[in-house]
């Protein structure tokens, strides 16, 4: 027990450090590309409700945010870099994270025209906008060391409620996807062709939804656990990669 708390402290002091050598440069980057972010989400969270506004329906809504909402989900992938060079945090946690999104971005929404009016697409997209908004500007101010407490407590309490509420518009698009994919075959590779090789992304789309059952609660325990020391101050220590 006593051993587990001084690894902790030690665990602080090293992030602690880590803090301290983050160049002024990397300072600097961090804080524009967190402004950038959080700028990119609020034109998204804007562009949403003055569609809504104006037609009256979320039918057509996505194709009204799409190339907003690509460019600024796929630039995400720069948080793997972040992870890597910068040290912030698990590069595993933030893989599983990024990657998900794009794949529902790029993979499902984006080339399934067919469901892209699916209440479940709403669902996320707002769930994940107001998720993104929260997160960028906690980093931008904690950056500033002005800190407001509202971001902070927004910060590490919406996803209680909104990280299952995005799961669920997650997985009820994947699902509704599922016979537009089998009816036509979309990216899948039968047999017999010159590379040999078989493909379904029928069953790939039942995998990903099946590995929804170990990942999303390893990132949601991350999140409670980081909550935990962030509001309560409580000394986490958490596993290497
Ligand atoms: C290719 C096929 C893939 C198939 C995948 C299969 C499925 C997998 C299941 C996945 C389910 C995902 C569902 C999801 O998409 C649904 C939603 O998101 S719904 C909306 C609600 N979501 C959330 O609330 C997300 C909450 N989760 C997170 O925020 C993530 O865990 C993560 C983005 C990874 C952040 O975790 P992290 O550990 O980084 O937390 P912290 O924010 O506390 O940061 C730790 C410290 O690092 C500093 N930091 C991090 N980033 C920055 C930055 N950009 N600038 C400055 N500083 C940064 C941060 O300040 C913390 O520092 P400190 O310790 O000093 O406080």
């Amino acid at each position: 027990m006593a051993s587990s708390e001084e690894d902790g402290a030690v665990e602080e002091k090293e992030n602690n450090n880590k803090k301290r050598t983050r160049s002024a440069l990397a300072t600097a980057w961090l804080t524009f590309y967190n402004i950038a972010m959080t700028a990119g989400w609020l034109v998204l969270a804007m562009a949403m409700i003055r569609f809504y506004f104006q037609k009256g329906t979320h039918k057509g809504l996505y194709r009204s945010i799409a190339r907003t909402l690509k460019f600024f989900q796929t630039f995400a992938l720069v948080e793997l870099y972040h992870c890597t060079v910068c040290q912030l945090t698990s590069v595993i946690v933030t893989g599983v994270q990024v990657c998900s999104r794009i794949f529902m971005v790029w993979f499902i929404t984006n080339s399934i025209r067919q469901i892209q009016s699916e209440e479940s697409v709403i669902l996320f997209l707002v769930v994940w906008t107001l998720t993104e908004i929260t997160r960028y500007s906690y980093y931008t101010f904690s950056l500033l060391h002005h800190l407001p407490y509202f971001i902070k407590w927004a910060r590490y309490n919406l996803f209680i409620v909104f990280y299952p509420l995005g799961v669920i518009g997650e997985l009820m698009t994947i699902y509704a996807a599922l016979p537009f994919v089998r009816r036509t075959g979309m990216y899948s590779m039968r047999l017999p062709n010159m590379y040999n090789v078989s493909f379904d992304y029928y069953y790939c789309l039942i995998i990903v939804m099946l590995s929804y059952i170990p990942l999303f609660p390893q990132l949601y325990f991350h999140m409670l656990r980081q909550r935990r020391r962030v509001l309560y101050g409580e000394v986490i220590v958490e596993k290497d990669d």
